[in-house]
């Protein structure tokens, strides 16, 4: 059989893996695929460098259109990041009925709803293992393998760069700021890092695995983001005191009861009891946890980001495009998971109907009755304390921490509980609030 031809957009961190891994194993390729798989195109804007990459054999332009449009390309990879060219790029490509493959989660969660519809119209294939969580093949988990399941609920450390920062931090005594430089040298970080450590990446992540996982349209407007950029390291190490680590989750949850009906989304750092596999995965490594109401809990772990890890998911589609490109489009696995004509109406919640336990950290001055103070506030808003350590008061300041682990409590009491803490004459600092899952 002829050839499947390839056109790349880019020639960075996950393109270089691409071509490297396509050049490497290109026989086990072609027998799984059943065809060769040849680039014919990539775009740069700085020649020397796609020449360094792909040599003289393949053709390198300058207009990335040049590539979306290119008469003898069947499948375009998309890696430039970013929201713009790349949504354009994309939708030409869709347009001279290329299928396409992406790595950019950014540009899905923002656009997806629209890039799919596109393809959807036009009979081709819009790929994105490789957008989430680099190379752990959990998008195919989720549309294919789990297919037969209910999910109930997601829980993932699926930003590389935060949790190579944590583990730095917390193993090594790294500073934020030289763990997120190393994690840019690696190549882990997005071209704007404020999208790892504000949560935002994550947020784009868990976005599209909520869709995947609950057959509603991606809504990346409805999540709840919280990143690590605040996190302060006396608080990683009382949750360890209480026997938790910190990790960056990105969660959703189907929340269907007498009371609520509807989805949780959410990013933000989180306590996680030490027990667990997933609160001991560490540096760029990612893992996500899928609860489903037949399989029961799945985990799925690997490197998160990485050139080759992430080039491993982008053949990974390429091979799974390649062999359904003859398929009558209906009898391709859906973009979404479930049938487009299918996808439900379901509310998103917003982040105040969360229950969940929470970590509070307060400084106090050493005075009479301020612990009695915090928990009759506590109390007037049904949060029960399951657990509470006091610091010994420091002689300078006359302040000591307290560290309180609720009950399950309802965050929107929770909130209202810690305004009225906050307020309290003896309450000197800010109040610190995470949210603790046990994940069972
Ligand atoms: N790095 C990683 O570990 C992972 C990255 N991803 C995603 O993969 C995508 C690519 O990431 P990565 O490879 O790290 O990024 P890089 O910055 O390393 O590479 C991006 C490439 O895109 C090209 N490019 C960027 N902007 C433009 C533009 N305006 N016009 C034309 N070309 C452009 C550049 O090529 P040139 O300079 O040659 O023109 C550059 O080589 C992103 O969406 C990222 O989120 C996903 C998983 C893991
Ligand atoms: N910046 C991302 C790349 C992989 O999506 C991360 O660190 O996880």
């Amino acid at each position: 059989m002829k050839p499947i031809k390839i056109g790349i957009a880019g020639t960075g961190v996950v393109a270089s893996g691409v071509v490297n891994i396509l050049k490497r194993n290109a026989d086990e390729i072609t027998r799984r695929a059943g065809r060769d798989i040849e680039v014919i195109v990539v775009s740069s804007r700085t020649r020397a460098k796609a020449e360094a990459l792909v040599g003289n054999d393949v053709q390198i332009v300058n207009d990335i259109m040049e590539v979306a449009r290119h008469p003898d390309v069947d499948i375009v990879v998309e890696t430039m990041g970013g929201y713009e060219p790349a949504k354009s790029f994309v939708l030409e490509a869709i347009a001279h009925g290329k299928h396409v493959v992406t790595a950019n989660k950014a540009l899905l969660a923002e656009h997806g709803n629209e890039i799919f519809k596109a393809a959807q119209d036009k009979g081709v294939t819009v790929a994105f293992e490789a957008a989430v969580a680099g190379g752990i093949p959990v998008i195919k988990a989720l549309r294919e393998g789990l297919s037969a399941n209910r999910i109930e609920w997601i829980a993932g450390i699926i930003n590389g760069t935060t949790n190579f920062i944590l583990t730095q931090m917390r193993e090594k005594g790294w500073t934020f700021a030289d763990a997120l430089k190393v994690a840019q040298e690696l190549g882990y970080a997005e071209a704007d890092p404020t999208f790892d450590v504000e949560g935002v990446d994550a947020a784009h992540k868990i976005t599209l695995m909520s869709a995947l996982a609950f057959g509603v349209p991606i809504d990346f407007k409805a999540a709840s983001i919280e990143g690590i950029s605040k996190l302060a390291a006396a608080d990683i190490a009382y949750a360890e005191k209480f026997g938790y680590r910190i990790k960056l989750l990105g969660i959703t949850k189907r929340v269907s009861n007498g009371t609520t009906d509807g989805i949780e989304l959410r990013v933000h750092p989180t306590l996680i009891p030490e027990s667990r596999l997933i609160a001991n995965v560490n540096g760029v490594m990612n893992a996500v946890l899928v609860k489903g109401d037949a399989v029961g809990a799945t985990l799925y772990y690997g490197a998160g980001a990485g050139s080759e890890p992430t080039g491993s998911s982008v053949i990974a589609d390429l091979i799974d495009v390649t062999r359904t490109i003859t398929a009558d489009p209906e009898h391709r696995v859906p973009h979404l998971a479930f049938q487009p004509d299918s996808l439900a109406s379901i509310p998103m919640l917003p982040l105040s109907a969360v229950k969940t336990r929470y970590y509070l950290r307060l400084t106090a001055q050493d005075r009479t009755g301020v612990l009695a103070d915090i928990t009759r506030i506590l109390a007037n808003h049904d949060i029960s304390v399951d657990a509470m350590l006091q610091t010994e008061v420091d002689d300078a300041t006359k302040e000591a921490h307290i560290v309180i682990m609720t009950h399950v409590s309802q965050e929107s009491n929770v909130d209202t509980a810690v305004s009225e803490i906050k307020a309290l004459a003896s309450i000197t600092g800010g109040v610190v609030k995470l949210r603790v899952e046990e994940l069972g």
